[in-house]
């Protein structure tokens, strides 16, 4: 069993019913994005970025964090990371169809770019990076005001190597802020592999900056619960922020408009996809007597409802109306 010995989970302080809700996030989060990756080819929304094979490292972090009082900065593939802080797949539909219900934007951002206040999930965005200082500056807002949450915020490798990185990691390191730099290295940005992008490790990138980096695996769930756990206690005892370098695989193409067979092989996806995380910890739950092939189909059909049921909502739902466009943009009032 390459997830470690069995009931690990018990020892790490999580119950036998936080295992089960974890499995059945990352599922969730699968169903999600399958639906939405045929929503975009039957032309009912215009584009789509999968996160399979990053989905049982994100709710390890997830899991390890405070819902409702810490701060979230995810990027576009964290799913199953909003998921398990407390969005719904109502939420991300009528985020994916740009719809005017949509909790972040009603409907006025790029399809994805999912965010929920009530739940402190800041707008994920397209220009990536720049919600590593973002991040930073929330920190830095909890450290002057004496709160005592945490920030949480999450990017690709590719992205790692934008000045937004370097420049959000010195100031963190520099005030010693409380914060979760997590680096979701899937091996690809959008063509590019890893050996072509960086030489040497991320993780090793935090010596640079005074706090420390730690490689997990991202395949394996409860480790990067442990691992994450461990961060947000340092930051909460003013230790500052700690880098994790999630190591997982982009199973799908980068997104709905990318032809991933023109850079990789069919084989090495396949390899790599029976490696994902969520095969292995049904294995893992599956060999502690928590869970059950029965189980698992009835699970699959009940999310399968639930992804119909929002679908048929977001689709139905209106768009924003052409006269509301400029809300938002300019304040309004006599300029003072
Ligand atoms: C500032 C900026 N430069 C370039 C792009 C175009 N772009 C979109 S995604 C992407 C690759 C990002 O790769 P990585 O950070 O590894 O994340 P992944 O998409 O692989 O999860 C690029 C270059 C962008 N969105 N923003």
């Amino acid at each position: 069993m390459s997830i470690g010995q069995l009931y690990k989970h018990r020892s790490l302080g999580l119950s036998d019913d936080d295992a089960v809700r974890m499995y059945t996030v990352m599922s969730l989060a699968t169903r999600f994005d399958e639906r939405a990756f045929m929503l975009q080819r039957a032309g009912k929304i215009p584009f789509h970025v999968s996160g399979m094979g990053q989905y049982a490292g994100q709710v390890g972090m997830a899991f390890a964090m405070q819902s409702q009082k810490d701060y979230f900065l995810p990027y576009y593939r964290d799913y199953a990371f909003v998921l398990s802080v407390g969005m719904t797949v109502k939420d991300l539909m009528l985020a994916i169809f740009c719809k005017a219900e949509d909790v972040n934007s009603g409907g006025r951002q790029m399809a994805g770019h999912f965010g929920d206040r009530k739940n402190h999930i800041v707008t994920a965005s397209s220009p990536v990076t720049t919600q590593v200082p973002h991040a930073a500056g929330i920190a830095l807002a909890a450290k002057m005001k004496r709160q005592d949450f945490v920030t949480f915020v999450s990017f690709g490798e590719g992205s790692s190597n934008q000045g937004d990185f370097h420049e959000g990691c010195n100031f963190a390191g520099v005030h010693k802020l409380p914060v979760i730099f997590v680096c979701e290295n899937n091996q690809y940005a959008i063509s590019v592999p890893i050996h072509k992008q960086v030489a040497g490790k991320i993780a090793d990138r935090a010596i640079g900056y005074g706090f420390p980096g730690v490689q997990v695996d991202g395949t394996d769930v409860l480790e990067m619960y442990r691992v994450t756990k461990e961060a947000r206690e340092r930051a909460l005892r003013g230790e500052g922020p700690t880098l994790i370098e999630m190591m997982c695989y982009r199973i799908m193409p980068h997104s709905t408009s990318d032809d991933d067979m023109l850079y990789r092989t069919k084989e090495e996806v396949e390899e790599n996809r029976k490696k994902d995380g969520i095969l292995k910890f049904k294995e893992y739950l599956i060999a502690c007597e928590l869970w059950s092939e029965e189980q698992d189909l009835e699970l699959q059909d009940r999310q399968k409802q639930e992804v119909n049921e929002a679908t048929k909502y977001a689709d139905l739902a209106p768009y924003p109306k052409p006269e509301d466009t400029l809300l938002h943009v300019y304040a309004e009032g006599d300029g003072k």
